[in-house]
């Protein structure tokens, strides 16, 4: 409806560059987002682990940005996956990876680094192929709304990743509670939420602009799991390292959580 439209300025469509995004993603460049980076993946690898690890039928990622290394992992065990953002240049930087255009981002060392971790560095190649065959749509997603996916109409997913969108999209602690029970009607009964992200994060940069975001606190995100139907199977944290900051950033720590809707 027309009159409900939002007046706030859709800050990511307008300001959100995947490309100087994808800045944070050259391993080897700094040293505070290695460690982002390894966190993370060394967690997914965990979860998504071969034998005892999560897996089934259809994986969706909510709010993908321009990336794929949260899904290094979980294509293995998963049949299909399906990638999600808000943005349309987002969603088409995606696109370029996958259907191996020109100019499409360069993520072979996260590649190699993943199949390090799962024992064979030198399947890169195999393993870029298998995520590309798995990701089966990349569909336009807005967290804020009730039906986060609409109009596409899928079946329920067996497990949902999302990572550093909860505090990108949600303007206040209401919006991130109602975005968590939006994201449950997508899972069914007894699926898996994995989330991540950062704690206390006030802002983020990409490139030159600046974007805000909603500082979430650990008793905040457990307790609004609980409330909206979920029960927390894990929770892994690491802090900021002490040693230099990073002006890109304000986090203080980091969170990887595995949460199952209760039903
Ligand atoms: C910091 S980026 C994270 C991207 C990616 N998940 C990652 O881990 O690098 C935040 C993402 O949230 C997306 N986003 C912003 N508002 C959103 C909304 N209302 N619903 C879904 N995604 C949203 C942005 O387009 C952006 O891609």
């Amino acid at each position: 409806m027309a009159f409900q439209e939002s007046t706030v300025p859709d800050v990511y469509q307008a300001n959100f560059e995947p490309t100087a995004y994808l800045d944070y993603f050259k391993l080897g460049q700094n040293p505070l987002s290695d460690e982002f980076l390894h966190f993370l993946l060394k967690h997914y690898n965990a979860t998504f682990k071969s034998a005892g690890g999560l897996k089934g039928k259809l994986l969706i990622d909510i709010g993908s940005g321009p990336t794929i290394y949260q899904l290094l992992s979980a294509c293995e065990s998963f049949q299909e996956i399906i990638a999600t953002d808000y943005t349309d240049k987002n969603r088409l930087e995606l696109e370029k990876w996958l259907k191996k255009m020109p100019g499409a981002f360069d993520w072979s060392p996260v590649v190699k680094y993943v199949c390090q971790l799962e024992g064979s560095r030198d399947k890169w190649a195999e393993k870029e192929e298998r995520l590309r065959r798995t990701v089966r749509q990349v569909l336009k997603c807005d967290i804020l709304k009730e039906r986060p996916l609409e109009p596409a109409v899928l079946p329920p997913a067996d497990c949902l990743i999302s990572l550093l969108c909860l505090e990108a999209a949600c303007p206040t602690l209401g919006a991130c509670r109602a975005a968590l029970r939006h994201l449950r009607t997508l899972l069914q009964p007894r699926g898996h939420l994995v989330l991540s992200g950062g704690f206390e994060t006030t802002f983020y940069m990409v490139g030159d602009k600046r974007f805000s975001a909603l500082p979430l606190e650990e008793k905040f995100l457990l307790e609004a799991l609980q409330e909206t139907g979920f029960t927390i199977e894990k929770l892994e944290k690491a802090q900021q390292p002490a040693e230099g900051s990073d002006d890109r950033s304000d986090y203080t720590g980091m969170f990887f959580l595995v949460a199952r809707r209760r039903d």
